[in-house]
């Protein structure tokens, strides 16, 4: 053989392997894909509820609202209903002296004289539709030839749709979510109301969004993506929703940040999330929250459309073509609806060039009928999203004040309350607190991942001590403490306090906002190795919807390096991950994408919560025998109790990848 022909050989044996090696790869990833198709990943937020098959690329979405027709009138909803806006009007004035200070404001041409109606100005006008036209408006001709169509004539209501309806007298809106957590506090208390509307909601999703039948549920599998911070008998609640009630064959839980790290294939992270109404911020590694960096606060981009419509009213930016008496107001999801879209489409960190003769053409629904507003273009849609950088604008909406709701226990949304903790639910963790347990054992109260859960157990502890000492004061003495590990514990507190540079209740109060970057850099300087803080503060991850604003990546970065210093002065560099130009990722999709990659995970394939071993349905008790004798219900109790490990809440603890 000459040299040649081994060369054509060796080439043509090399490129048959390498198609080979491909071949291979695309029946991989094709088994891969496949593997995603009988699964159902699903993120439950405040704002809205992301879903899909895993086999898809992107999440769909639909709004957390349902609506319900009622009878005599009721509305039992408490929804927000006014607001003083006082405090906010005087923090937003005492903004805009600043940036006009800095420049940032103040420099635009100014509008012609006579205001916005004048004849000089209509002139000026550059009128924008920015088809925010998105109300799904019920065609007249339609119901007149079929009576069915008519959506006033419909039990229940989802999507967009609910606007239409939100003036009607007969129809009423529930939000079963609120800042991540199930809306217990509107709902009276009730835990089954917002998990009953949630079934709905994902019902459907289920039939109507996605063509599936209730048949065919138990051949799926759910990704359900949870908060970082969440209530256990909640989370409970919801896996009996989807496999009890909606008969599913299993699930998978798993945090926010984590996915959001599976997502976009990063190890260690600093997570910011911002979402509608929560931000919660924390350190992952390698799969785990870091302990004592999560931060969590019950603010987010809603807040930023509340101060956005302020603003723009304020200014007599807002006027309505028809009726001069209408006015955009908060407590109307439809008018909300639309100064989201403003916002989304319009809201910059960038006053990039001068929009002053902009006027937008939006619509929302008064008694069932379409109407137009314009907005006329604002320094306000600069100014409102920086007020995450400015708190003293967030804080001065008190929103856990009857400023702006009546008669809520805001408990449910706290994480400092009792509702968070460990021994809350009766059912849970049955031999580890019990009641004789006296307060130097008791551990796991509070999440430990969230920075200052030590103060917040080191105070409950004292309080119970306080109330156990009353009960039986020879207690103190009973007490078998060991001095040293005392003094050894007060020292690592102590050591943990020093590296905080908020304030307890700025740490701890998620009503008490703070400046973002300050947040971050708290969370960040709570990491114990220096060398992980500097890495960290390099790969900063922005997820949640209102990271999309427009070039928040380098606001954040530019207030990060000004600030993080302060909090620990070796770091030097920071980046904020751009996960939209890096790798055509939306940010506020990234967690939903990471849910997307576990069901292709050989090594979870054990890690799946069962419905039968949920449910406590095995296959070898066997309930129908017709033995009388070892049928009994005295033995089928006892069966059980041997198997109490292997069902229900105990095999959830043995099966969840996060501290439950
Ligand atoms: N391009 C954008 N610019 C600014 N804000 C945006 C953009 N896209 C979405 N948002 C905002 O993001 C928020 C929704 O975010 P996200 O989908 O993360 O909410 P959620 O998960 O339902 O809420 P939460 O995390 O509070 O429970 C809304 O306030 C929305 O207006």
């Amino acid at each position: 053989m000459n040299n040649q022909q081994r060369i054509s050989d060796q080439t043509k044996e090399s490129v048959q392997n390498t198609i080979r090696n491909l071949q291979q790869r695309t029946e991989h990833i094709e088994k891969l894909i496949e593997k995603g198709n009988d699964v159902l990943v699903f993120q439950i937020g405040s704002h809205n509820i992301k879903y899909g098959f895993a086999s898809q690329e992107n999440p769909n979405k639909i709004r957390t609202l349902v609506a319900y027709k009622t009878k005599n009138n009721e509305s039992s909803f408490t929804h927000e209903s006014f607001r003083s806006y006082d405090a906010f009007d005087k923090e937003v004035n005492k903004l805009e002296q600043l940036l006009k200070g800095q420049k940032k404001i103040g420099t635009q041409t100014k509008g012609p004289k006579g205001g916005q109606n004048s004849v000089a100005a209509q002139k000026l006008k550059q009128r924008v539709e920015i088809s925010l036209k998105t109300l799904e408006f019920q065609n007249k001709m339609e119901i007149e030839e079929n009576a069915e169509n008519d959506i006033t004539k419909r039990i229940m209501l989802f999507g967009e749709e609910v606007f239409m309806v939100e003036q009607h007298d007969n129809f009423m809106i529930r939000k079963p979510i609120k800042h991540g957590y199930l809306n217990v506090g509107e709902y009276n208390g009730d835990f089954h109301g917002p998990i009953n509307d949630i079934q709905n909601i994902i019902e459907y999703i289920l039939i109507k969004k996605l063509s599936l039948t209730r048949k065919q549920f138990p051949q799926y599998k759910i990704v359900l993506c949870i908060p970082d911070v969440f209530q256990r008998q909640q989370i409970k609640l919801l896996v009996n929703m989807f496999l009890l009630s909606l008969n599913f064959n299993a699930i998978y839980m798993h945090q926010e940040s984590i996915l959001a790290c599976f997502g976009y294939c990063i190890g260690q992270a600093c997570v910011v999330d911002i979402g509608a109404e929560k931000i919660n911020v924390c350190c992952v590694d390698e799969g785990l929250i870091i302990p004592n960096t999560l931060m969590r606060k019950n603010y987010g981009g809603d807040d930023i459309d509340v101060s956005l419509m302020r603003m723009l009213n304020k200014r007599g930016c807002i006027a309505f073509k028809q009726k001069t008496n209408y006015r955009v107001e908060c407590r109307n999801y439809g008018d909300m609806h639309q100064i989201e879209k403003l916002k989304e489409k319009h809201a910059s960190f960038e006053q990039a060039e001068d929009l002053s003769n902009r006027v937008f053409e939006m619509h929302c629904v008064r008694n069932g009928i379409e109407e137009l507003f314009t907005v006329q273009y604002n320094e306000a849609l600069y100014i409102s999203p920086t007020i995450i950088f400015h708190a003293d604008i967030l804080n001065a909406l008190t929103k856990n004040t009857s400023n702006s709701y009546k008669d809520i226990d805001f408990e449910f949304y706290d994480y400092r309350s009792k509702k968070f903790e460990y021994n809350e639910d009766p059912e849970d963790n049955l031999e580890e607190v019990t009641a004789g347990i006296v307060w130097g054992q008791q551990k796991n109260l509070i999440n430990p991942y969230l920075a200052g859960a030590h103060i917040i157990e080191q105070r409950k502890k004292d309080e119970l001590k306080k109330e156990l000492l009353a009960q039986n004061p020879n207690l103190n003495q009973q007490q078998n403490q060991n001095p040293e590990q005392i003094e050894e514990q007060k020292k690592q507190e102590l050591q943990q306090q020093q590296t905080y540079k908020l304030t307890e209740d700025e740490l701890l109060n998620p009503y008490t906002m703070v400046n973002l970057e300050d947040i971050i850099s708290q969370s960040i300087a709570n990491v114990k190795d220096p060398e992980l803080r500097k890495k960290l503060a390099n790969h900063i991850l922005i997820i949640g919807g209102t990271s999309q604003t427009s070039k928040m990546v380098e606001e954040l970065e530019d207030r990060l390096i000004e600030k993080i210093s302060q909090y620990d002065y070796n770091i030097e560099r920071v980046e904020v991950i751009d996960s939209l130009s890096k790798k055509e990722m939306y940010p506020s999709y990234l967690s939903w994408i990471g849910a997307t990659v576990i069901p292709r995970l050989d090594s979870i394939k054990d890690l799946w919560i069962n419905q039968n071993r949920w449910l406590g349905l095995f296959d070898d008790i066997d309930d129908s025998s017709d033995d009388e004798v070892s049928n009994t219900e005295a033995m089928r109790k006892e069966e059980r109790k041997d198997k109490s490990n292997e069902y229900g809440i105990k095999y959830l603890k043995e099966k969840v990848p996060f501290q439950w």
